[in-house]
């Protein structure tokens, strides 16, 4: 079983008494184990601009502290001859990867893989990505939570307009590409006034309505149990008299990354005001469940106009943490409960 049997669970960096500890103190007749089986170990396996972006040293720094040690996973070597881990954490693409880590899957039961591979396939299609939260048609007092009126075109350009038109879809619409893998090609969005110019898009898309939500979206951060909730500016409301004199479609650059910060800026309460946080606790929850994923966010968006109709046009796996406010914190604390839980089940 390797490390994972010794593994003693550190509680905001102090060591809880074992057993033997516990039992008087008794002196064990081995040699001290070597210092890293007193850490779990997390075996990671990511790009380099994510390594750059989230393996920052003050994380590493405060997961040792809690003790837990970071270890990268080495692509060119068997994964099953390293570690042992007790959490393998990944955000790499391809179908040999997935491959690998669905057989380590198999042969290690007790390492946590953060995520499933197939899991996360699930959300590299625009259609099925949003599928979970159309199901769950989330709606209490807080307020309804569901994603705008879309359609998939897998081929055809020429079929657009008459399948928009069979569809009921209102103008404008935003055409995302149907596949979301991370790549540069996945986030070539178009916005498009009249139906006719629809037909020099490229599919596979999704050709989703727009929303007029003010100008600002709502970027929820999920690690496990815990959200946190940013704000970003975002395409600006389509108003009927622009949509009367505008025709075509046209590109737009990604207007939501972490440069479009909008936490700070001077808007319209109306526009600014978070989402109620038992509705987004609730909704994270269901998804964590439905998606079987701990680690993406959501973009969500408000209906113009109105306080709690909202959104989710978007779900990112393992998006840019290293942008969200004391992720070393959460993200450490998460990484330890898994942990935590894997001593208790092993204890039982
Ligand atoms: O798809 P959208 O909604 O744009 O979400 C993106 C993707 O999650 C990006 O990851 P990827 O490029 O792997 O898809 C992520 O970049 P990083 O993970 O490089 O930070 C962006 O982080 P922000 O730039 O913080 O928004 C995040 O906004
Ligand atoms: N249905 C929509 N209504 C209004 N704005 C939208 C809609 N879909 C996307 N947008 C705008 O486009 C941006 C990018 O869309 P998104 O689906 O998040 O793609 P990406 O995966 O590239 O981030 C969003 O942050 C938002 O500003
Ligand atoms: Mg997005
Ligand atoms: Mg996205």
């Amino acid at each position: 079983m390797g490390l994972q049997g010794q593994i003693i669970p550190y509680k905001n960096g102090e060591k809880e008494e074992d057993d033997d500890e516990r039992a008087g103190k008794e002196i064990s007749p081995f040699p001290p184990p070597p210092l890293h089986s007193k850490f779990a170990v997390v075996g990671y396996a990511l790009t380099s601009k994510k390594i750059k972006s989230f393996l920052k040293p003050k994380l590493e720094g405060l997961a040792r502290n809690k003790g837990i040690l970071f270890v990268a996973i080495d692509q060119n070597r068997p994964l099953s001859d390293q570690g042992p881990f007790d959490i393998v954490l990944h955000k790499l693409t391809g179908k040999e990867w997935r491959q690998i880590l669905e057989d380590y899957r198999r042969t290690h039961p007790e390492v946590t893989v953060l995520d499933p591979p197939d899991a996360i396939q699930h959300l590299h299609n625009r259609q099925s990505m949003l599928q979970c939260v159309a199901d769950m048609n989330l709606s209490n007092s807080y307020g309804k939570v569901g994603i705008p009126k879309q359609i998939v075109i897998k081929k055809d350009a020429s079929s657009i307009p008459g399948a928009v038109a069979k569809a009921g879809l209102m103008l404008p619409i935003v055409a995302k590409p149907l596949v979301a893998d991370g790549s540069a090609k996945s986030h070539e969005l178009s916005l498009a006034y009249d139906q006719q110019s629809l037909q020099k898009l490229e599919p596979p898309l999704v050709l989703q309505e727009f929303v007029n939500h003010g100008g600002v979206m709502f970027k929820v951060y999920i690690v496990g149990e815990t959200i946190k909730v940013v704000r970003r500016f975002s395409l600006p409301d389509v108003c009927k008299r622009e949509l009367s004199n505008i025709a075509g479609v046209f590109r737009f650059p990604r207007v939501s990354c972490a440069a479009a910060s909008a936490d700070n800026a001077d808007l319209d309460p109306g526009v600014a005001e978070l989402p109620p946080r038992p509705l987004l606790e609730k909704l994270a929850r269901e998804l964590c469940r439905r998606l079987g994923l701990r680690l993406f966010n959501l973009d969500i968006i408000r209906e113009h106009g109105t306080r709690d109709r909202f959104y989710v046009i978007d779900i990112n796996y393992f998006p840019g943490y290293g942008k969200m406010p004391e992720y070393e914190h959460i993200f450490t604390d998460f990484l330890l409960s898994l942990v935590q839980n894997q001593y208790k089940k092993k204890s039982t």
